[in-house]
């Protein structure tokens, strides 16, 4: 385990030293970036100490309490935007004043409860309504705040201890490439040493920008991934009108003519709208291996697709099937057609066309669109036509955005397309869990497919 994360200060009253400004985390010799406010023996114990990849576990621990002491742990964080997360969990210490979260579990009254050991992470909420965690500068670390306050009342007792842990996301080594070669407009993550590795290009959905935090965490772990921003960003277009698939070609070009990426493929991952257009590019461009596909539609969705003379239209909407929820929140689980009917046929991508594997990763309550029901129709239209059945990994009570490992659910946030907040889906502990294995699973999969490895689960469904 590791070492106390934090330098014990003086004897304090707690409540005297409230009072001062907390200057913030001491830069104590040897980067250990944390400084406790403790009494002589409340300390707080991070494993690792000072620094973790956000999609690690992490150990939190408390010594010095008094035998079956209540006490409430507070954790938070400041998004880039500087907005506030937070999470409490209400504990009671063990009869040697101990309290390890491993062992410990959470009574009820905070923003989880059980056996959680990274409840505080996982149950992390924004002040700010229809607010999602994201990191936009890779480069830097989330500063996670955890305190220990003194009994479970509202407002809480008096701070025994405090510390601070920075939650990372590139491993030491890894390379942030930015790529403006042709068209591309993208971020390439390359693992330490000179590979070559086996390659994967990964894309979000509507919003725009470009999102690298799922890719350089997913490089952590041995594989070159390419972050591909595809509208929205830079001299991109600015709307979702129309994609070319060309551009996306371009792409799996540049990865494959990479002296450090490994052939003869590379994989796909996208996600939401991203997932539609990596089946498309599955379905028409070449070099393409495997294709992890998180949440997302078998019908082309939100913009034309083109690729030389072929043309597949967006799946048509129904705003008069927009619900709104008790909160009050627009529900378009609805909205769009059924693929399978009619006209809206024309959006089914020509998934037999695919010379790859297929993974589907399925939130059951995804209240984007009906994930499940796509994937499973995808799957009947692949072995139609002879092909290999998918992958299906479905996760009951998960909702959209199946990020990595402990981000925090986003139950509703601005949906760019509709132009108003939408409810995602998902109850927090069960997307939590689907996130942990979710990322598994797709790691398996591309090294499986990539690499040729033995994968280390198995399917869900
Ligand atoms: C009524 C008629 C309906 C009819 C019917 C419709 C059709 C219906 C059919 C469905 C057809 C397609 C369905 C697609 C399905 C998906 O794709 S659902 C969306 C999935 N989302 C993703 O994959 C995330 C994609 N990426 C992103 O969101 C952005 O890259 C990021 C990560 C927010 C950063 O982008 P950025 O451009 O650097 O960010 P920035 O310029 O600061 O912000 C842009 C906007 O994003 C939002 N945003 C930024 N940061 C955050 C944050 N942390 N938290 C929340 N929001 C944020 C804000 O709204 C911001 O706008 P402003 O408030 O500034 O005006």
């Amino acid at each position: 385990m590791g070492q106390v994360a934090a330098l014990s200060l003086s004897r304090l009253s707690a409540r005297c030293w409230q009072r001062l400004l907390w200057p913030g985390p001491a830069r104590i010799p040897g980067g250990l970036a944390a400084r406790s406010l403790s009494s002589m023996a409340t300390s707080i114990r991070f494993s690792p100490a000072a620094r973790s990849l956000f999609d690690e576990p992490l150990g939190i621990a408390v010594q010095g309490l008094g035998p079956r002491q209540q006490v409430t742990l507070r954790a938070s964080l400041r998004d880039e935007a500087g907005e506030l997360f937070e999470a409490h969990g209400r504990y009671q210490a063990a009869d040697d004043g101990e309290l390890d979260l491993a062992r410990c579990p959470a009574l009820p009254g905070g923003s989880f409860s059980g056996l959680e050991p990274m409840g505080l992470l996982w149950a992390l909420q924004p002040r700010k309504p229809f607010w999602r965690l994201v990191k936009k500068d890779v480069q830097t670390p989330f500063r996670l705040q955890l305190e220990v306050l003194e009994g479970h009342g509202d407002p809480p007792g008096q701070l025994l201890a405090q510390a601070e842990h920075e939650r990372l996301f590139l491993r030491d080594g890894v390379r942030r490439v930015p790529v403006r070669e042709g068209r591309i407009r993208a971020t390439l993550f390359l693992p330490p040493g000179n590979g070559p590795f086996p390659g994967i290009i990964d894309l979000y959905g509507t919003g725009g920008g470009l999102p690298e935090y799922r890719a350089c965490l997913l490089a952590n772990y041995g594989f070159a991934v390419l972050a591909l921003a595809f509208y929205g960003y830079e001299d991109l277009p600015k709307e979702m009108k129309e994609f070319h698939l060309e551009y996306f070609e371009e792409a799996i070009n540049y990865m494959l003519k990479h002296t450090q990426v490994k052939g003869p493929g590379v994989g796909l991952l996208g996600f939401s709208k991203g997932g539609d257009l990596c089946l498309s590019m599955a379905s028409f461009l070449k070099g393409i291996t495997a294709t992890a596909v998180i949440n997302g539609s078998v019908a082309n969705v939100g913009a034309v697709l083109r690729y030389k003379d072929i043309t597949i239209p967006p799946l048509g909407a129904d705003a008069k099937r927009i619900k709104i929820n008790k909160s009050g929140i627009a529900d378009i689980v609805d909205v769009l057609n059924n693929p399978l009917e009619g006209p809206n046929r024309r959006s089914f991508i020509p998934l037999e066309k695919a010379e790859c594997r297929f993974l589907f990763i399925v939130g059951q309550d995804d209240h984007n669109w009906k994930s499940e029901f796509f994937a499973v129709e995808g799957s009947k239209h692949l072995q139609a036509h002879g092909k290999e059945k998918p992958e299906i990994v479905c996760y009951p009570g998960a909702g959209h955005y199946i990020e990595p490992p402990f981000f925090p659910m986003c139950a509703a946030s601005m949906h760019l397309l509709v132009g108003k907040p939408v409810m995602w889906g998902g109850e927090p502990k069960a997307h939590s869990e689907a996130q942990r294995d979710a990322w598994q699973q797709i790691q398996a999969f591309f090294h499986r497919h990539l690499n040729g490895k033995p994968s280390g689960t198995t399917n869900k469904l």
